[in-house]
């Protein structure tokens, strides 16, 4: 039996392929179809490059002009696709790089000699934003001199650029290398450098590191988790035309490692992944929903994606169709938001209700009538008390709310103090059940009573939960309802820093989700340059934020992989002058930025009226503006300016950002900041804010 030679591609050769003249790219992509079917045709020249220094590098014609940077070696039967670039460029890229295996992780690396090579500075760093690392001050100790050669090799650092990284004073000039180092090794060195032990990082990352590691076999160096975040093993030709048709599309191609990790296996109960803004969580999510659905869903068994927020939901469908391709096991994955799940369970099983999702102002202005003056509680009081104890916690009798742990609320509340308050409350649900009404947190807590009679069948063989931080107490306890608990059961991502409806906090472990042992958190932001996520974090600066499950989070030690501008953060006394700043100065942006595939642009606004305030400015400075409504899909190929509400622009992405937030951050006890935390993080570039 003869096996077929090894095709693979780097994830630099698809970032050239984006960039190049549609000409061209149409020619490297035919030219890379045949490669990938026969790399071995006579058609195909492997030239050697003289001044290489990797005698396994070899370069092929495409064109006239354009070359391939080939990695042949001479051992086993392995092709990858390093490079593409006109002739002399490509054959000068191939003198400078080397691969090789790293002889702890395993782990395939393409190590750039120059900066092996420079012993004073540090090779170029083209962003904007990042200072050049040079020569450390004798005053400064090296950040990693307590960290031993092994150690620095087990976190992925090549041998090779060992003395680099002992170079490093500041944490800026980890930053300044960042590019020449694997993703592994930079990601490994900042946490150090943030304070973590070598052992901690390696066992978060679920990295084994005593196997014996062949560096001379590559083909093996490939099926590492840290190979696979920059080289993808191409085995078929419908494979190879898809990545290469969408050269941006990265995440359905290359995850991190421990993206990669994370999505395949069995976890032994449920499992919870944190991670700021942009840190590939949603990728994730995706990637396991669809390991799930190849893997554990037996026939006629599905796999429940759900989110909290209809147009989540509909992203999602969108992008699992894109990670599935042609593959019919899509139809395993069902995907739905919880509300609408719940509204189609009950009505199927004739539930007389309907249910409604915020207060009833009648039902409740009747109820309110009940309050007892001596009290001195104002109406605030009932509402917050209704919504963040009451509906949140399911509590249904006056006995169950004598005992009740009001966590979260400020007010103290005696035995007799809550006999006072609670008529007003059952008032209030005799009123909705008169008109046929129910209040959705106990829409949930009815569809997971129905759930957990005996003898019912399983609905799903797994759940994965995005965006986890929204959902309250009772939509975790359904969610926790609709599948039976063991290996593989429910898997949630999620970030307290988002939580955008401050009333639905909840701990995992109340409702029955035990996630001890199981819980990761992902620090690589590939949404945001590193000025951008800065300046957000600094908004949630002193705020308590919770990890979903009763203890909290930090912001500290997350960084981005790219860099640019640091945004513009305008005060603006008058909100009017503050909004006229934001129309003029996205004009601006649309001015230069010429009509063919414009960055993407989105203004975001807090209220509905002044989002169509903004959009009307902007057209009357005959700027084209597209509202995004709570029920449409956002076009990503639009080239109108996006307006929408923060609310609405959850989970989207733009290259450039405003925002519009007057007065929104001297709120420091509701959810305004994280609306703003979120706002803000949906910028890819460039972003400004007017607060
Ligand atoms: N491994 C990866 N390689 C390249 N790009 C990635 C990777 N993982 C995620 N991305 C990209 O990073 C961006 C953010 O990813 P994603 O939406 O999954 O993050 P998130 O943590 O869910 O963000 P948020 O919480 O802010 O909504 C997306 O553009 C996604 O395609």
């Amino acid at each position: 039996m003869t096996v077929a030679p090894r095709v693979a591609l780097s994830q630099d050769f698809l970032l050239r392929l984006a960039k190049l003249p549609s000409a061209v790219h149409a020619r490297v992509v035919r030219w890379a179809l045949k490669f990938q079917q026969d790399p071995t045709s006579s058609g195909i020249n492997y030239e050697t490059i003289k001044a290489a220094r990797d005698p396994n590098l070899r370069s092929v014609r495409i064109d006239q002009d354009w070359r391939g940077i080939v990695f042949k070696p001479s051992l086993g039967d392995l092709y990858i696709l390093l490079h593409v670039d006109h002739h002399d460029e490509a054959y000068r890229w191939a003198e400078r790089r080397k691969m090789a295996v790293n002889p702890v992780t395993g782990a395939l690396q393409i190590i750039s000699l120059e900066a092996v090579e420079s012993p004073e500075t540090v090779a170029d760093v083209p962003q904007t934003g990042v200072q050049r690392a040079g020569p450390i001050p004798p005053s400064v100790a090296p950040l990693f001199a307590t960290v031993s050669d092994e150690a620095l090799i087990q976190l992925g650092t090549p041998p090779e650029l060992i003395p680099l990284v002992r170079r490093i004073g500041v944490e800026s000039e980890l930053d300044a290398i960042q590019t020449q180092l694997p993703v592994e090794a930079y990601e490994g060195l900042f946490l150090v450098a943030a304070g973590d032990t070598v052992s901690q990082v390696l066992s978060e990352r679920e990295t084994r590191v005593d196997r014996q590691v062949d560096p001379t076999d590559f083909t093996a160096a490939l099926e590492t988790a840290e190979s696979q975040s920059r080289f993808v093993v191409v085995s078929s030709d419908a494979e190879m035309t898809a990545i290469l048709n969408a050269p941006l599309a990265q995440w359905r191609v290359f995850l991190h490692p421990l993206q990669r990790k994370l999505a395949a296996g069995d976890r032994s109960g449920p499992v919870r992944i944190l991670g700021g803004a942009g840190t590939g969580k949603t990728v994730l999510a995706l990637h396991r929903a669809k390991w799930l659905a190849k893997n554990r869903a037996g026939d006629g068994q599905k796999v429940l994606f759900t989110t909290f927020t209809r147009n989540l939901a509909v992203d999602v469908e969108q992008n699992l169709k894109s990670l599935f391709l042609d593959d019919p096991d899509v139809n395993k994955v069902e995907v739905c938001n919880l509300d609408r799940w719940v509204y189609g369970y009950l009505r199927k099983h004739n539930y007389p209700q309907r249910i409604i999702y915020g207060r009833d102002e009648g039902a409740w202005g009747r109820s309110m009538q009940l309050a007892d003056a001596a009290l001195d509680l104002d109406e605030a009081f009932y509402v917050e008390e209704w919504e963040r104890v009451v509906a949140a916690q399911g509590v249904q009798s006056l006995d169950d709310y004598r005992k009740i742990s009001r966590v979260g609320r400020k007010s103290i509340l005696t035995r007799s103090k809550r006999d006072m308050v609670w008529p007003v409350f059952e008032e209030y649900r005799g009123q909705l059940s008169s008109r046929g009404l129910k209040d959705v947190d106990d829409a949930y807590r009815d569809a997971a009573d129905l759930l957990s009679q005996a003898g019912r069948d399983p609905l799903y063989a797994a759940i994965v939960v995005d965006e986890t931080q929204d959902f309250g107490p009772q939509a975790l306890r359904l969610i926790r309802a609709m599948v039976p608990s063991g290996e593989n059961d429910l898997f949630f991502v999620g970030d307290g820093h988002q939580r955008i409806y401050a009333k639905h906090h909840a701990v995992l472990g109340r409702c029955g989700i035990d996630i001890r042992g199981r819980s990761r958190k992902l620090y690589l932001n590939y949404r945001t340059t590193d000025e951008i996520r800065k300046v957000a974090v600094a908004l949630l600066e002193g705020r308590d934020i919770d990890d979903l499950d009763g203890g909290s989070d930090d912001n500290r030690r997350y960084k981005s992989l790219s860099h640019g501008p640091v945004p513009e953060v305008i005060d603006a006394a008058d909100p009017g002058i503050g909004m006229s700043t934001i129309v003029d100065r996205v004009a601006a942006w649309v001015a230069v930025d010429g009509k063919e595939r414009p960055p993407s642009v989105c203004v975001m606004a807090r209220s509905k009226a002044e989002r169509d305030e903004i959009a009307r400015r902007l057209a009357t400075c005959s700027v084209a503006t597209s509202v995004i409504e709570p029920d449409t899909v956002d076009s990503a190929s639009s080239i109108a300016v996006r307006v929408a509400t923060m609310h609405r622009a959850k989970g989207l992405e733009f290259d450039r950002v405003a925002v519009f937030a007057p007065g929104m951050l001297d709120d420091q006890y509701g959810d305004a900041a994280q609306l703003v935390y979120v706002a803000l993080t949906r910028a890819k570039a460039v972003a400004m804010m007017v607060r």
